[in-house]
């Protein structure tokens, strides 16, 4: 994530850090602990009365009936076992989706509250990964994973306490197992911490090829090209590989030496039990529930390793999640413009760089309420960064922005956001109905105001054209829609809003007669009376402008109308010549 963020401040990480998200449902996720503690316990209690059950047989007193009493207490404490069970795992449940719930809302609320420009900065697959599988990880690991360590940690504890209350040298001879499995388990961990930021950045980088994969399929195969023709999709693929062939071969040995010594229990009991034995030191049945309880004891202890691996794969999950959550809001202005306000925005030396690329120098320039200002140039000459600084995308490195004379940042967020409609060149449609797509511009819009805003657009006949008119979902099978229509769909958007200021990012491909008229229809309704910038790439539409400002490498080299400038015979102008001479030779 590559915002600049506050330093200084340091606060809980990993699994504190969750219980901190976690905010009041941490009391149920508390009581789901001690229901998984009782559980726990009651784990244990038929292995004690298998002990008893061993000596009742040894000691031969004849009274079936205690033998009995042994069975009907393991029963119960196998029953009462899977009811607190169930009941940890509902109340962990709980808390686990309400939790969910809790963190997806604060990171929406908080990446609602950030520069814009973060979205353009990290590609739609990081930021899925973090919405959907960093958070996704913390329903498993509250919800499964709580109620399951807990046992893991309470079962081996308390069997081995009833161990030592049995003999003192049995128990303490399960110690070396331990000892020897925790050593290998800290080499484990210390080879694994520095592996897990590559982890999560080839899983980044694997969501973010595959979903570009999966969005360019219809021009690879335009181009008769297969995934592996995809180098970058097979580059990553191969990283992948690489690196976890490189992890398994670290972490396969120490797994493997681990298991051993986890399943050779009674390597340790038997021969120090016969000893003892031997030595009149220990008596017989002792000595065969030493020998069952080495290979209990030790299964129950091989659990709580596997969850070494998984509290490592959270924590960095969550520390993603952290790292969204402390990139600073962008600080909210308290003036709140009237509808009646003027509307011009002012350029006054505005400098941006992004990190230490600097695309804007010194750029100034005035628009003036209700005129269209076309932003012309090179591509990368820093038209669209400049346009996007207006509703604060990015803060500025120096010089200041002004709405009717007031700088932006000293505007409410929310009312800059009212200010200003972009109309992307990428069109965005929502998998819902024509009413809903539409509506974003305004929630609160009629159905007459939105269909007001379509016959604006030009995009009424098509919608009526729709199997269920507006109602249609427009991700539905077989609804299919030209880039043209997207984009009237999208200044429908933009002309229920009816913001003052509009930025129309040209749209190079759709170029067909019929759908630039209807474009040039739609933008005709869109822009009467507002202060608009047109990002424009084809110069035709634009001859009209009042102003055409023309960035060269982050600088407005000239500012003019279309006729002042082909008079001036610089750099528009011989934009202009190649841009005819190409348009000709297009119409040969
Ligand atoms: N999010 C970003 N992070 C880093 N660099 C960026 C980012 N967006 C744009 N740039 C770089 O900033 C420069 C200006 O880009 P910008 O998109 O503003 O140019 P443009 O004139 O609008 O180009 P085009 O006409 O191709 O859209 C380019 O060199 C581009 O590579």
């Amino acid at each position: 994530m590559s915002q600049k963020k506050e330093s200084g401040k340091k606060s809980s990480t990993g699994i504190s850090y969750l219980f901190s998200l976690a905010d009041h449902n941490k009391k149920s996720l508390n009581i789901a602990i001690f229901f998984s503690v009782l559980s726990g316990l009651c784990t244990f209690v038929p292995y004690m009365m298998v002990f008893k059950t061993i000596l009742f047989v040894f000691n031969q007193t004849g009274d079936m009936r205690i033998a009995m009493n042994y069975g009907i207490t393991a029963t119960i404490f196998i029953i009462f076992r899977f009811i607190f069970q169930a009941i940890s795992l509902a109340l962990t449940h709980i808390g686990a989706y309400n939790t969910l719930y809790l963190v997806r809302r604060r990171i929406s609320e908080h990446i609602g509250e950030i520069n814009l420009g973060f979205f353009t900065d990290n590609s739609s697959g990081e930021i899925k990964k973090i919405l959907v599988e960093d958070v996704e990880r913390i329903e498993v690991f509250l919800a499964h994973q709580i109620p399951d360590i807990v046992v893991a940690i309470v079962v081996p504890i308390t069997v081995f306490i009833y161990l030592l209350t049995v003999s003192l040298p049995m128990a303490l001879i399960l110690l070396i197992p331990i000892t020897l499995t925790v050593i290998l388990q800290v080499i484990m961990g210390i080879i694994a911490k520095p592996l897990m930021p590559e982890m999560s950045r080839l899983l980044g980088k694997l969501n973010s090829v595959i979903m570009q994969l999966v969005n360019g399929m219809p021009v690879m195969k335009t181009f008769n090209l297969t995934a592996d023709s995809y180098q970058n999709y097979s580059d990553t693929i191969d990283d992948f590989n690489v690196f976890w062939t490189s992890v398994a071969s670290k972490f396969a040995p120490i797994r493997g030496i681990c298991n051993v010594i986890l399943e050779s229990g009674i390597f340790f009991t038997l021969p120090l039990g016969g000893y003892l034995y031997l030595t009149d030191s220990l008596d017989l049945s002792s000595y065969i529930f030493f020998v069952i309880m080495s290979i209990v004891f030790l299964s129950s202890y091989s659990n709580l390793i596997n969850f070494v691996q998984i509290f490592s794969q959270i924590a960095s999950g969550i520390d993603r999640i952290k790292e969204v959550m402390d990139i600073p809001v962008i600080k909210s202005g308290n003036l709140t413009l009237c509808d009646t306000g003027n509307y011009d925005v002012n350029f006054n030396r505005v400098r941006f760089s992004y990190g230490k690329k600097e695309v804007l120098r010194d750029v100034s320039c005035c628009l003036k309420k209700g005129s269209l200002t076309a932003f012309v140039g090179a591509s990368g000459a820093g038209k669209t960064t400049a346009a996007q600084l207006i509703p604060r995308y990015w803060d500025l490195d120096s010089g200041t922005i002004t709405i009717d004379g007031i700088p932006i940042y000293n505007i409410q967020n929310k009312n800059l956001m009212d200010l200003v409609s972009f109309v992307f060149q990428e069109t965005f449609i929502l998998g819902d109905t024509v009413y809903h797509n539409i509506s974003i511009g305004k929630t609160s819009a009629s159905k007459e105001d939105i269909e007001a805003a379509a016959k604006a657009a030009q995009i009424h006949d098509f919608i009526m054209s729709l199997p269920k008119k507006y109602d249609t979902d427009l991700s539905a099978e077989g609804i299919k829609m030209s880039g043209g229509e997207k984009q009237r769909i999208c200044i429908a958007r933009a002309i229920l809003k009816n913001a003052p200021i509009i930025i129309f990012d040209e749209a190079t491909s759709f170029t067909d007669i019929e759908n630039e008229h209807k474009i040039q229809l739609a933008l005709n309704n869109l822009l009467v009376g507002k202060t608009t910038i047109m990002i424009a790439h084809r110069l035709h539409t634009i001859v009209h402008a009042d102003q055409i400002c023309v960035f060269d490498e982050g600088e407005i080299k000239e500012i003019g109308t279309h006729h002042t400038l082909l008079e001036k015979g610089g750099l528009y102008s011989n934009m202009w010549q190649t841009y005819t001479s190409q348009k000709e030779v297009r119409a040969l």
